[in-house]
């Protein structure tokens, strides 16, 4: 409520100011943001690797409202970026929050110890620190925040099966949506991957190749549906559907693709989707908004990476 709000300053991951929507409660300041409609919150914790408690962990607080040092750098981005991609996904398709019925949004950073990764635990996002080496904080990169809260909104809507083609269905859409919000390049994760070497990423949607990923069927991986799998490749095969995407957005311009996937994600696409129907639901998609020059070039894309 508003007599509570405040606005903080902070240090984010790249050594950047941030303002931030704060709470404040006895003279101490939270990461709490609660000017979203629909009493929907953000809300950002810090766990200590686990050392002291399992999820969430701990509020991130600071008594000046000032989030300068080193260990609530990741918080920052965290709840800085989580209020962005809310920005997003209200701004552009009207939802409010991930389930369109205002959830809480919850983060958790400094999870696991030197943990290369960030996920959606199903209930919240969590972020490891990186090794340094592989990774920095992970939540210094706003293609990444974008990436965990679409699965979540996949998770209320399609709720694409995570492994083999459907669970690489869903990593693209993460992917795509992570590019939609970061649109200034076609990298994942550029912003905190190999702190020590710049221009590289994690993954490319415009070259997936680059990254050792497939663009094309004809290098799908089959790999077993286990956890060293990678549930059947669900993070090496998104590279197909991700150059389909890439092809598409440089076709129709990023307003017109952005509305098509949105479309697909919430109106077309089912659990056991795959790629055919994937490129079914998008072309589909296209037709509804925006007539046959837009479906055409949609399944031109599909099968310049040939999904027919
Ligand atoms: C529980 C472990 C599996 C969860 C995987 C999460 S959803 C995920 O896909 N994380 C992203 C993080 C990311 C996103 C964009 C850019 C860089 C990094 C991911 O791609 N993780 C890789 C490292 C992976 O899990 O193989
Ligand atoms: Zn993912």
């Amino acid at each position: 409520n508003v007599v509570h709000e405040a606005s903080g300053t902070g240090t984010g991951v790249l050594g950047d100011s941030k303002t931030l929507n704060t709470y404040v409660y006895n003279n101490t300041y939270y990461l709490f943001d609660t000017t979203k409609p629909m009493n929907g919150v953000i809300e950002t914790f810090d766990n200590y690797g686990g050392q002291y408690s399992s999820l969430p962990g701990y509020y991130v607080t600071d008594s000046g409202n000032t989030f300068y040092s080193e260990r609530q750098k990741a918080a920052v981005d965290a709840h800085y970026y989580a209020g962005e991609v809310f920005d997003y996904y209200y701004d552009t398709f009207g939802r409010v929050s991930y389930d369109n019925q205002g959830a809480d949004i919850r983060s958790t950073v400094h999870y696991g110890s030197n943990y290369n990764n960030a996920a959606w635990t199903g209930n919240q996002m969590i972020y490891g620190d990186g090794d340094g080496s592989t990774f920095t904080y992970l939540s210094g990169a706003d293609d990444i925040v974008a990436h965990e809260l679409t699965h979540a909104v996949t998770d209320t809507t399609a709720e694409l099966v995570y492994e083999n083609q459907s669970g690489a269905l869903n990593e693209s859409f993460s992917d795509v949506f992570g590019f939609f919000v970061d649109s200034e390049d076609w990298l994942m994760g550029e912003d905190v991957y190999t702190p020590g070497t710049s221009g590289d990423a994690l993954r490319s949607l415009s070259n997936p190749n680059a990254y050792n990923q497939p663009d094309h069927m004809d290098e799908y991986r089959n790999l077993p549906n286990t956890e060293s799998g990678d549930w059947g490749g669900v993070h090496i095969n998104s590279g197909i559907p991700n150059k389909a995407a890439y092809y598409t957005i440089n076709s129709i311009g990023i307003s017109k693709a952005e509305d098509i996937y949105y479309r697909a994600l919430t109106v077309y696409l089912t659990p056991s989707s795959n790629f055919s129907s994937a490129r079914q639901a998008l072309i589909q998609s296209a037709q509804d908004l925006y007539g046959s020059q837009a479906a055409n070039a949609v399944s031109n894309a599909w099968s310049n990476v040939g999904v027919n």
